[in-house]
């Protein structure tokens, strides 16, 4: 055992985070708690601590549900345990944490309890998980089946149609309160979108598929009945949940239903910081929960902001303030006050990716690393011209919240082949990988498809399928790969490696540059490889996709050098030395709104406040004067002016360094001259006389 006294590492921490972590502990069962953390405050650090104290103080690791935002946060999280575990427990601390066995995302958390349960509550284990793309095929697929694509005025399209449905399931409202509000255009349409509806139930029932929505929709069904609640929240003695205030009403309902009296029960949350009510995320859920328990949970406040300098925080703050609700009250930092942010006037966004990329190099020169540096902005396509110019400039860059590595073709296809041997049911999965044989298009696919569904051994009956007329050798090829896969001869994770043998010919005749792809592919096998087995990396990696390949791959890249482009969403819970907020303009920031969306106006609000409280030493605000018009020629100069962010109006300059790039003299700043010191034209007049 270590020298370090068994309270010592608690010494670090403030008061406020002292009372979060020892909250209850101790006790036979701790009362709810609700920890309000301001940005900055330590949140992730107090969670940390907290699980560890627990641990050290004689709670089961095993039976201690942590639920996060992401995957890649209940990893960190994970790790922070283990190091402080350490300091008091020395070598033994490993094993506990290994222990921690219940930490991820509500989605994934649920996967997990649902298949455990799943006899209690009708389902097949083998169920697969359609992504949002899956679903909106598998919507399509119905739609079309009802005949709501051929109608005279336009039925609204799959996306749509799968993004009215998710809200009504995630706000647990009806369709027509949804539509109403959200979607008045869809209005006349809500018989039929109910029909589709149903039948889009009956189609994942049949092929025995869960799409995201339904992993928290079954949970909280299955919480419901009180004796598989209670089965399930005795599982465990303590409840946590990071990101409270990204939560949504369905997932307030299951917390509630575990721990029905609040004890065990702590929730984090920044109300200031709530940005995902497109999915349906309330911000209700953190306001109203001391009062769902009697007594009511305590409140523990954390409003010490230990990341930013004190000019950086002002401003935040001066942003914040100006939110028509609010909760928490303002931060304080005892750090020094630094510079003010800047916010710097660039003529267009050619002229903004070339000051970025100027003033990142710039602060390199500083001794800043690249990769304490980020750039943030509201919508993915907004880095367009900042990529072409780093590229240019042969800047290194990692970008997260674009495209996805999974939403690749080549990922994609390999995946189906996976998620379909998995599940043989799976039609979207069945479909897209039947159709990578050479002749096969929907008419063959589907028949094959229902052959199979008649079949009580889909796989098997393959040998018997009618083989599509133009498949050739390849349909022999298929069902041999496809039958050893099922019976998983090779084990996991070499099977992968089988899946890929059969799909490479594929790719090669399918893509061009299959050479990028295939690299891709074993990208694929090394994360693959992290996982126990083929369903838990097949749920996983579906619900909580790698945002690039760097996140996942990780290790290659540790010691190279990038530069950090990122959406503001997903900067979330990150900090760096120095942030740069691109497009700080109306139409940006907020993105493009229609009129009277309030909720929607005050939570691009609080999007500009987590991108500023980002930033630990400086902060820049660009805002580019015009934009370019899409829709024209290369060399067309159609263009648009642009505001100043409206959530910084003139009375919040005082906050802010303003600046102009590149430098040059204004007109209204030039020196009055006096009149002209040489006479041209005079002097022109004079040679000739
Ligand atoms: N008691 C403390 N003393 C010194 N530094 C601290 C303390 N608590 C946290 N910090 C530091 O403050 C910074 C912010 O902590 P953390 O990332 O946990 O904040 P957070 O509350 O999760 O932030 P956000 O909600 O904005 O993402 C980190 O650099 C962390 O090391």
């Amino acid at each position: 055992m270590n020298a370090v006294s068994p309270i010592g590492y608690l010494d670090a921490l403030n008061s406020a985070q002292r009372r979060a972590v020892t909250h209850g502990v101790g006790a036979v069962t701790a009362s709810p708690l609700l920890v309000i953390a301001g940005a900055g405050s330590g949140k992730t650090n107090t969670l940390a601590h907290r699980v560890a104290h627990l641990m050290v103080s004689g709670a089961d690791p095993r039976r201690i549900l942590l639920m996060t935002f992401s995957r890649r946060a209940a990893g960190e999280m994970a790790k922070r345990v283990e190091r402080i575990t350490r300091k008091v427990l020395g070598e033994g601390a490993g094993v506990l944490t290994d222990a921690l066995s219940w930490a991820g995302t509500f989605h994934g958390i649920g996967a997990r309890l649902l298949r455990d349960c799943a006899d209690q509550l009708g389902l097949d284990p083998a169920f697969t998980i359609h992504d949002r793309e899956d679903s909106a095929d598998q919507m399509n697929l119905v739609r079309h089946e009802l005949g709501f694509s051929k109608t005279e005025t336009r039925f609204p399209t799959k996306g749509t149609c799968l993004a009215i449905y998710s809200r009504c399931v995630n706000a647990e409202r009806p369709i027509e309160e949804v539509l109403g509000q959200s979607y008045p255009w869809c209005v006349a349409w809500a018989a039929e979108l109910k029909d589709l509806f149903a039948a889009y139930v009956d189609a994942k029932q049949q092929q025995n598929v869960l799409d995201y929505d339904d992993l928290l929709l079954y949970w909280a069904q299955a919480m419901t009945d009180p004796d598989i609640a209670a089965d399930i929240g005795a599982r465990f003695d303590h409840v946590m949940v990071d990101e409270y205030q990204d939560t949504n009403r369905l997932q307030s309902s299951i917390l509630l239903a575990l721990k029905p009296d609040g004890r065990g029960l702590t929730v984090v949350g920044d109300d200031a910081q709530s940005i995902y009510s497109f999915r349906a995320a309330t911000v209700r859920n953190i306001l109203d929960f001391p009062s769902a328990f009697v007594p009511p949970a305590e409140i523990i406040t954390l409003d010490q902001n230990y990341r930013s300098t004190s000019a950086i925080l002002s401003a935040a703050n001066a942003v914040i303030d100006l939110a028509a609700e609010r909760f928490t009250k303002n931060l304080w930092t005892d750090r020094a006050a630094g510079s003010q942010p800047q916010l710097v006037h660039v003529r267009d966004e050619a002229d903004q990716a070339r000051f970025i990329a100027e003033k990142v190099l710039e602060n390199r020169e500083g001794g800043s690393t690249l990769k304490q540096q980020a750039v943030l902005f509201r919508a993915s396509h907004h880095s367009g011209p900042l990529e072409i110019e780093l590229t240019r400039r042969n800047i290194p860059f990692v970008k997260f919240g674009g495209l996805k590595f999974l939403d690749s073709a080549h990922i994609k296809d390999l995946l189906a082949l996976l998620r379909f041997v998995e599940n043989p049911r799976d039609k979207v999965a069945g479909f897209r990988v039947l159709q990578l044989l050479p002749g096969v298009g929907p008419t063959s696919a589907q028949r094959v498809l229902e052959h199979m569904a008649q079949a009580s051994a889909p796989i098997e009956s393959l040998d018997s399928a009618p083989a599509p007329p133009r498949s050739g050798e390849d349909w022999g090829a298929f069902v041999t790969a496809i039958g050893e896969l099922r019976a998983g001869s090779a084990g996991w994770p070499a099977e992968i490696e089988r899946a890929r043998r059969w799909y490479e010919p594929h790719l090669e005749r399918i893509h061009e540059d299959a050479s990028t792809r295939q690299a891709d592919l074993v990208q694929l096998e090394q994360i693959a490889s992290g996982y126990p087995s083929r369903e838990r990396f097949l749920t996983e990696l579906t619900l909580d996709p790698p945002d690039t390949t760097s996140d996942q791959a990780g290790v290659p890249h540790l010691d190279e050098d990038y530069l950090i482009l990122s959406t503001i969403h997903s900067a979330k819970g990150q900090e760096w030395k120095s942030v740069f907020v691109m497009n700080t303009v109306d139409g940006c920031i907020p993105i493009d709104l229609g009129a009277g969306a309030r909720d929607e106006i005050e939570e691009e609000r609080r999007l500009l406040y987590v991108a500023m409280t980002r930033a630990k030493d400086d902060l820049h605000l660009v805002v580019p004067q015009r934009f370019f018009t899409h829709g024209q020629s290369a060399t067309g100069d159609r263009h648009v002016y642009a505001n100043r962010t409206r959530f910084i109006p003139n009375a919040l300059l005082g906050q802010f360094e303003r600046s102009a790039w590149p430098i040059c003299a204004s007109e209204d700043t030039r020196a009055p001259s006096g009149g002209p010191k040489v006479d041209v034209r005079a002097k022109m007049r004079g040679m000739w006389r």
